[in-house]
């Protein structure tokens, strides 16, 4: 029996296209599906002012096929020297969506990212106040905090001493991996969202190490015990609209994933779709996709849902996608859920 599910089109409310060849790559395998993204700044070097944000916005369009409509919804990389002018600026003018503060060191290319919170709290009150969200990347970066640890630590430490010294900031709490992360989100009455990817909704800690290390399931925040990702899943899956998708999607050319010191990031663009529908069947939960991936992300963001639709059709046969993306700089795997799936959006 053939069954489907029509959809309005999602958006993506945390993707990585990166720059040059490699968003020449990847940007069609969102625009095929997705409307919208919200686009991680954390280039090299970083997105950081609203003229480079204009100019990146630029080179995505550019790099966008002839006959694919898409609509990047840009954000600026938060450091110690950003000007709270320069960003009401971008933000009134419709050029840039949000914020990103990634904590120095937290992740990939996030160098130049906030040392000392009091050197950001001018902005963060700005934001509060021209109603600017921050997206935020919740880890610590403490060597004494156990990886496992530090986005539950982050909340306590960094987060609610934030939330609470800037009253009315919006914030997204980014790709959260925790029953921690679920609860500090539940426990806010408003002004308070968080992104959940696809892939921590499939794996847990074991599927990274147990019977050998698998490079291309390393990312960060790094997955967590069974329990954390069954916490994800009742979020995702239970129709409360402070969680949405934010697939996450970063993709690393396979020599910087398979080797000694591999990079953080999985590419899940190409499958999200499908991937989705088979974690939203397995929960019963079919019925509240479209609210996890369409209009949970621009009720918070205060954007109109997405008007065209996508269909997707569950089929007898498993599905197959491509196992790789080529880049220009080399192949891109793509995220590997490790179970037959039966599920494809139409063309
Ligand atoms: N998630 C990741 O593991 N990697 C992201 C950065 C990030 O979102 O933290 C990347 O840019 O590769
Ligand atoms: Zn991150
Ligand atoms: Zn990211």
């Amino acid at each position: 029996m053939t069954q489907s599910l029509t959809l309005r089109r999602p958006d993506d409310w945390h993707l990585h296209l990166r720059d040059g060849a490699m968003l020449r790559a990847v940007l069609p395998e969102s625009a095929r599906h997705f409307a919208r993204a919200i686009i991680m700044p954390n280039l090299v070097p970083p997105v950081v002012t609203g003229a480079q944000a204009a100019s990146y916005r630029e080179r995505i369009l550019t790099a966008l096929p002839d006959g694919m409509a898409f609509t990047p919804l840009m954000t600026l990389y938060l450091t110690e020297q950003t000007d709270p002018d320069d960003v009401t600026a971008a933000h009134d003018s419709g050029l840039i969506t949000a914020v990103k503060l990634y904590p120095a060191g937290a992740t990939t290319n996030s160098a130049s990212g906030v040392r000392d919170f009091d050197k950001v709290r001018a902005v963060l009150e700005r934001m509060a106040d021209i109603g600017c969200p921050l997206c935020v990347h919740g880890e610590v970066t403490d060597p004494d905090v156990d990886i496992f640890d530090r986005e539950a630590v982050f909340i306590d430490r960094v987060l609610d001493p934030i939330r609470r010294a800037t009253p009315g900031l919006r914030v997204v709490m980014e790709h959260i991996t925790t029953s921690e992360g679920v609860s500090y989100v539940q426990s806010a009455e408003r002004d308070l969202a968080a992104t959940i990817t696809t892939h921590h909704l499939i794996i847990n800690r074991n599927h990274i190490l147990v019977g050998g290390i698998r490079p291309h399931y390393y990312c960060l925040p790094v997955a967590k015990r069974e329990s954390h990702r069954l916490a994800l899943r009742k979020a995702a899956t239970g129709g409360d609209a402070r969680f949405f998708l934010g697939t996450d999607s970063a993709p690393h050319v396979d020599a910087a994933k398979e080797t000694a010191c591999g990079c953080a990031g999985c590419f899940t663009a190409t499958n999200t779709m499908a991937l989705l529908a088979h974690v939203f069947e397995e929960e019963g939960a079919l019925d509240r996709l479209e609210g996890f991936a369409c209009l949970h992300g621009p009720s918070f963001y205060r954007l109109p849902p997405n008007e065209d639709r996508i269909t997707l059709t569950r089929q007898d046969t498993p599905v197959t996608w491509p196992q790789k993306i080529e880049s220009g700089d080399g192949p891109v795997t793509v995220f590997d859920p490790g179970f037959p799936v039966h599920w494809r959006v139409q063309p």
